[in-house]
Order: structure tokens, then C-alpha cells, then sequence
């Protein structure tokens, strides 16, 4: 068995910040861990409004705390988001997601990243990518 603290991992390099200053991501269970899985507790800084298209996985966002919404961009439908609030990205959905005040999200995505991802110019993560070792 496995057993990881948020603040450990914070601590020890799995806290990722992204370049837009829009979220920042603790990697708390990586491909490396052979789940086929990861899982991330992400923070979402208030009023960050930004396009993503996860082209290459799967991820399925459960919001903890704060408010926003996120809009799907095939159909322009837009869904609040609260706590309690889980939304799926089961198509692959090119999305924006828009942080009313910072929130806070527990992300797994399926194949499971490997550690380092940030977004590329079309919002997705590339399938290889460096990985954390800690
Ligand atoms: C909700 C969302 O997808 N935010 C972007 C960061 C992502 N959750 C990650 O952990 O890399």
C-alpha cells in the first residue's frame, strides 16, 4: 500500500504551477505508481478562465470548494459548478472552465499523467511527458 499527505506531496516536487497562472496541480498519484490512473488535487486561482481539449485522456473533476462553471465548446451549454459538483469529460469535451472565486478540485485522469504536464497550445497534455520520481 501507498500512503501519501497532501502537504508531502506539495513538499517533495509534485506540485505543479502552470505557466498562465491559471491553476496550479499536486500530483499525488502518478502513472508511475501503476494505478492506470492519476489523481491530482488542483487549485484553481479565482477568476482564471481558460480553454482546455484533454485529446489524449480522459478526466473526471470533483469540485471540493469555491464556485464556477464550466462551458463545452461543441454546444456552448454551460454548467455551474459548486461543491459537490462532479463533471466527466467522457468525449474528450474541448471545454472552459471559469473560476468564479479559487476553487478547489480533485482530478483523475485516465491514461494517468506522469507527472510534469502542462498545457499545450490546444489545451491538451501530451501522451509522454518527464515524470516525477518522488
Ligand atoms: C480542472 C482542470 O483540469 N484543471 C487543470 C489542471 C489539471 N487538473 C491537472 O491536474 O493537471
Amino acid at each position: 500500500m501507498i500512503v501519501r499527505t497532501l502537504a508531502e506531496a506539495k513538499a517533495s516536487g509534485r506540485r505543479i504551477v502552470s505557466p498562465d497562472n491559471n491553476w496550479e496541480s499536486t500530483r499525488m498519484l502518478l502513472k508511475n505508481d501503476n494505478m492506470g490512473f492519476s489523481f491530482h488535487i488542483t487549485t484553481i486561482y479565482a477568476g482564471a478562465d481558460f480553454r482546455m481539449h484533454y485529446q489524449n485522456h480522459l478526466e473526471s473533476v470533483y469540485c471540493v470548494s469555491g464556485e464556477g462553471e464550466v462551458e463545452t465548446l461543441a454546444d456552448g451549454k454551460k454548467y455551474p459548478i459548486a461543491p459537490g459538483t462532479l463533471y466527466i469529460l467522457d468525449q474528450h469535451d474541448e471545454h472552459i472552465l471559469r473560476a468564479f472565486s479559487e476553487m478547489t478540485m480533485a482530478c483523475v485522469f485516465n491514461p494517468p499523467l506522469s507527472g510534469k504536464e502542462v498545457h499545450n497550445a490546444e489545451g491538451a497534455y501530451e501522451l509522454e511527458a518527464e515524470a516525477i520520481e518522488s
